[in-house]
């Protein structure tokens, strides 16, 4: 029987990100003038990667925004934020020891985040993580991103995982709906940056913290998923 695979989303669920994210969005902005958005701003904003995240904060302050213009902010929100890479982002309370606890249990973890490879891949590296990751699969690693199942079905096929094995940890409507699409199991995190309260997307159970995450937490999801199929 081929181990469980964990699949964990990166922005507000492993690491938090929203000081860095909002640093860049702002520093991007206000290259065109607009005033700075907040935390508040940020969970309506972020969830389908850096390009959306612009579009929807240019829309915030009933901007017009055309795509060339987009793809000249994009490159310079990626700029400045890979120069500030890792910042001020660090893994949620607990992350670390879930990861090497649910290992030591013999079952794989993968990442799957609508932030593209080129900014997650050196951001993990650059925490010190991505030995823990059998896969890292970002927003443009395949043709379509979440909620759209098949970019969990790729992160599994990547981790080298099975579909009836898999289950989704996430902050986000983004995650939870993937989860569904995909017909796996999902922990909802109720400390991220959902902008409704994460319990509301209907995760198979909501964590408060990383400690909640155990082996145990993880089999029985998959037992009652089976039974449930
Ligand atoms: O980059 C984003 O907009 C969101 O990324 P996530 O899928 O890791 O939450
Ligand atoms: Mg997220």
């Amino acid at each position: 029987m081929s181990s469980p695979l964990v699949i964990f989303d990166l922005d507000g669920t492993l690491i938090d990100t929203a000081p860095d994210l909002i640093d860049s969005l702002n520093h991007t902005i206000a290259s065109a003038d607009l005033a700075p958005v907040t935390f508040d701003d940020l969970t309506h904003l972020v969830g389908q990667g850096a390009r959306v995240m612009i579009k929807r904060a240019f829309e915030l302050r009933k901007v017009k925004l055309d795509e060339t213009e987009t793809d000249t902010l994009f490159n310079l929100f990626v700029d400045h934020y890979r120069q500030n890479m890792p910042g001020k982002s660090q893994p949620f309370a607990g992350v670390v020891e879930c990861l090497e606890r649910l290992a030591a249990a013999g079952m794989t973890l993968a990442i799957c985040t609508n932030k593209s490879e080129a900014l997650a891949i050196p951001l993990i590296e650059a925490l010190g993580l991505s030995g823990h990751f059998a896969a890292i699969t970002g927003g443009d690693t395949f043709p379509v991103r979440k909620p759209d199942a098949a970019h969990i079905f790729g992160t599994i096929e990547n981790a080298g995982g099975k579909r009836d094995h898999a289950i989704m940890v996430g902050d986000s409507i983004n995650d939870i709906l993937a989860a569904k699409n995909a017909g796996i199991p999902s922990i909802g995190v109720d400390f991220g940056y959902s902008d409704v309260p994460i319990a509301s997307l209907s995760p198979s159970t909501v964590i408060s913290h990383f400690d909640a995450l155990t082996v145990d937490l993880v089999n029985d999801l998959l037992v009652t998923s089976k039974v449930a199929s």
